[in-house]
């Protein structure tokens, strides 16, 4: 029988096969880019994938793969596939790309919005000068001063709803957004000493991460103190400060490493599913090539009458365009009146678009692009019911 250290060099052998065959696949999906950017292909081909994957659960099955496992491996593949080329061929649009860019976010590193930064970029650019900042207000100024390039801030969250705070800063900027991106969330209860739940009575945290696990802090934990932190990274300082066997974050598994904190509680977020998604902005707009889908936010605040947004809504709809988001958000100074964020599924250059956006303009108070952007919204290709993947 082979030692289990010449069974871990077999492994360490094969998962570098791996790599290798993963990277090749990588640099033909770019191929596949360039072919379909010649030829006004759209990236996605879900009869492909479906085809793909079908074939791959067949051929797994005698290997000792199961459907489920092969779907897990292949979602990963082909959203990263769709994603690299959908950035390449951005990069080729709108002249980005290069060795390196800044991005500003909430939080020192470690927090939510810095792994979606890093998230983000890793697909965009070379290296990357992160800047930490203290609130959204100061994400925004240091892209409007041209401190850095870009900016990444959270818009909303399965569980907890619409950031406010950003949309209404979103209100006043002139900067764009230029990409969007989602960030599975998972808080645990991190602590820097051994010890348990029963222990702790005072938890530190941001606001959004309280609201997102109110469940649990109900029930679990209603006689603890909570105290309302900046960010998710200044709440895990503080704990590791405290060294305290009676103190804990609430925060992911990954930031509390970067403090030397340990879980001692997981999955905590109301919702299983809670995600979090990400606005990009920057100061100059960008085109969405024809071949990626596109998304398009703009402000517009209606006349104070009966049927007004109905009105806005019948105009989106004669058109054929989807609106993905719809959000009203009052408007400082004018009680009473109201302002709404449209997100719809459309390129801002298309014709129905132009066209919609011309009678929009027509009938509405004010109205403002936010921006129009790749969609990173990679759906899993729909399998037939026989081949549906079940964990069991
Ligand atoms: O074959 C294609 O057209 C590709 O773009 C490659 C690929 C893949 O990675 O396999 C990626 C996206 C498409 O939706 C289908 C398949």
């Amino acid at each position: 029988m082979a030692t289990l250290e010449e069974i871990r060099k077999e492994i360490t052998r094969l998962d570098e096969d791996l790599l290798q065959l993963l990277s090749r696949r990588k640099t033909l999906s770019i191929e596949v880019a360039r072919s379909k950017q010649a030829t006004h292909r759209p990236i996605r081909d879900e009869h492909r994938e479906q085809e793909l994957l079908e074939r791959l659960i067949a051929q797994g099955r005698p290997l000792g793969l199961s459907a489920y496992y092969i779907n897990q491996v292949y979602r990963l593949i082909i959203e990263d596939s769709v994603l690299s080329q959908q950035a390449f061929i951005q990069e080729q649009l709108n002249g980005q790309g290069g060795d390196g860019a800044s991005i500003a976010f909430l939080g020192p590193v470690g927090s939510y919005s810095s792994l979606a930064a890093r998230k983000y970029l890793s697909r965009h650019v070379g290296a990357i000068h992160e800047c930490s900042c203290s609130t959204f207000q100061d994400v925004i100024q240091s892209v409007e001063s041209g401190q850095v390039e870009f900016g990444v801030l959270p818009i909303e969250n399965t569980s907890s709803g619409s950031i406010n705070e950003v949309y209404d800063l979103m209100q006043h900027t002139s900067l764009s957004i230029v990409g969007e991106l989602t960030l599975p969330i998972e808080h645990c209860l991190l602590a820097a000493t051994e010890t348990t739940e029963s222990h702790i009575r005072t938890i530190y945290a941001h606001p959004q991460p309280i609201q997102q696990c109110s469940n649990y802090l109900q029930t679990r934990m209603a006689e603890v103190r909570l105290e309302y932190c900046d960010s998710s990274s200044a709440a895990m300082a503080k704990v590791r400060e405290l060294n305290s066997p009676e103190a804990a974050a609430l925060g992911s598994a990954a930031g509390g490493a970067l403090f030397g904190l340990m879980p001692i509680a997981e999955r905590l977020a109301n919702q299983t599913d809670n995600i979090t998604r990400f606005i990009v902005v920057a100061r100059k707009a960008i085109d969405v090539a024809m071949q990626v889908p596109a998304k398009t936010t703009l402000i517009l605040s209606t006349a104070q009458k009966a049927g007004s947004l109905v009105e806005a809504l019948l105009i989106l709809r004669n058109h054929d365009i989807n609106m993905t988001k719809l959000e009203s958000r009052p408007i400082q100074g004018n009680p009473w009146e109201e302002m709404f964020y449209i997100d719809v599924a459309a390129n801002l250059n298309d014709t129905a678009m132009q066209t919609a956006l011309r009678e929009l303009n027509a009938i509405a108070r004010s109205m403002k692009v936010l921006g129009c952007y790749p969609s990173e919204d990679v759906r899993p290709t729909q399998l037939p019911a026989y081949l549906m993947p079940t964990p069991l």
